[in-house]
């Protein structure tokens, strides 16, 4: 997909961010679709380790040195020896839109075999708008070939502007771990051709390895929560973030996508291990989700930082009584903020749309 001269879209306007702990051999086979985009590296764990990046790519690459060296004390709300790091190429990125990709996915085919340009979708996604107020029993209307269906109001019909783009998984599904436990060998084998919007007041998993979204929408909003070295959980950091960005999306008046595009998932990580990190979120999030699911932010908050640290307080006050990881990672919420607002200080707040219901 390319604009009027060829010149790849969003060339300049999009950062793919990856996290890692090996060498960036995957690459290869993106290199038709990744090529002319910048790439930031997040490395995680060792920072002596060297991470061998394919030649021809234009990246920035910082470690745990380079995160502490930038952020200072600060540094402590980037989880270590965890993807949930992922969000310091968030917040380093001077770029309008991002899009993350774990190093175990590869190009998937559609059912005819053609190779799926993943980010080309996710762009188009983004660049269209979201129905959240009405739902569209055709999927996305503004795909091609497809439109609105008889009923749907005309007034709801401009949508509204997309801030996430949530993509799927053929092969390794991401099951969490007692799933995974109980059907070892199951792969995800079907292909569905849809866009969905997350309707308004509905929270949904948010999976971080096929994701993208506008950064001068939501950026503020999608900090990976606290996981990893040192914390009592760990692969919960993006169903955080998905969370937290939904509840904003929904007070702000912006639209999140779920579906097309398919990555091929390639590793099952280990399901011991990952019963381990996730164990105690598996009964936390019986209180977690209800949690979300009854937060209203205050009209003043008009912007993602306002509703933030509005967020930030409710999760102090309400889910400390489920453990005090709750009040570190409020703590860690705060310190995001901060170091966004440093880092990105031009960046005006993003106004109210005109949508919004007072
Ligand atoms: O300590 C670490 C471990 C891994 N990474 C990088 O994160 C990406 C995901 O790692 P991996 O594919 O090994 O784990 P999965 O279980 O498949 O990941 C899923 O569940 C956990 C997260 O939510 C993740 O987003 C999901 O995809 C990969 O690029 C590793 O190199 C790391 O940075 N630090
Ligand atoms: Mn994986």
């Amino acid at each position: 997909m390319a604009d009027t001269n060829s010149t790849p879209i969003l060339k300049d306007d999009l950062d793919i961010v990856i996290p890692t702990i090996r060498n960036l051999d995957f690459l290869e086979m993106w290199r038709p679709f990744f090529q002319p985009y910048h790439l930031i590296i997040v490395q995680d764990g060792d920072p002596s380790k060297t991470i061998r990046v394919p030649d021809g790519f234009d990246y920035e690459l910082y470690n745990r040195n380079d995160i502490n060296r930038i952020l200072g004390s600060k540094a402590s709300c980037i989880s270590f020896k965890d993807s949930a790091c992922r969000c310091f190429g968030y917040l380093i990125s001077k770029k309008k839109y991002i899009f993350t990709i774990d190093d175990d996915c590869f190009v998937a085919k559609d059912p005819s075999g053609k190779e799926i340009n993943a980010l080309e979708q996710h762009i188009k996604n983004i660049l269209t708008p979201s129905t959240p107020f009405f739902f569209n029993t055709l999927y996305d209307p503004y795909r091609e070939g497809a439109d609105f269906v008889r009923g749907y109001p005309f007034s709801l019909r401009e949508g509204v502007p997309t801030a996430v783009s949530h993509g799927l998984w053929l092969n390794i599904p991401d099951y969490d771990a007692p799933t995974q436990l109980v059907k070892p060998m199951e792969r995800n084998t079907r292909y569905v051709d849809a866009v969905l919007t997350v309707p308004k007041a509905t929270l949904f998993p948010m999976c971080g390895m096929n994701l993208a979204f506008n950064r001068d929408l939501i950026g503020p909003a999608m900090y990976f929560g606290l996981m990893g070295d040192g914390q009592p959980i760990g692969r919960y950091d993006d169903m955080w973030a998905g969370w937290c960005m939904k509840v904003i999306c929904d007070h702000l008046g912006f639209g999140v996508k779920t579906g097309l595009p398919y990555i091929w998932h390639s590793k099952a990580s280990n399901p011991f291990t990952n019963l381990r990190k996730e164990y105690k979120g598996i009964f936390w999030q019986e209180q977690i989700v209800p949690f979300f699911q009854t937060v209203t932010l205050p009209k003043d908050c008009n912007t993602v930082q306002k509703c933030y640290i509005e967020l930030s307080k409710l999760v102090r006050e309400k889910l400390s009584s489920v453990d005090e990881y709750f009040i570190k990672l409020a703590d860690a919420m705060l310190t995001w903020i901060e170091a966004w607002d440093e880092l990105n200080p031009s960046e005006e707040a993003t106004e109210l749309p005109k949508f919004v219901s007072k």
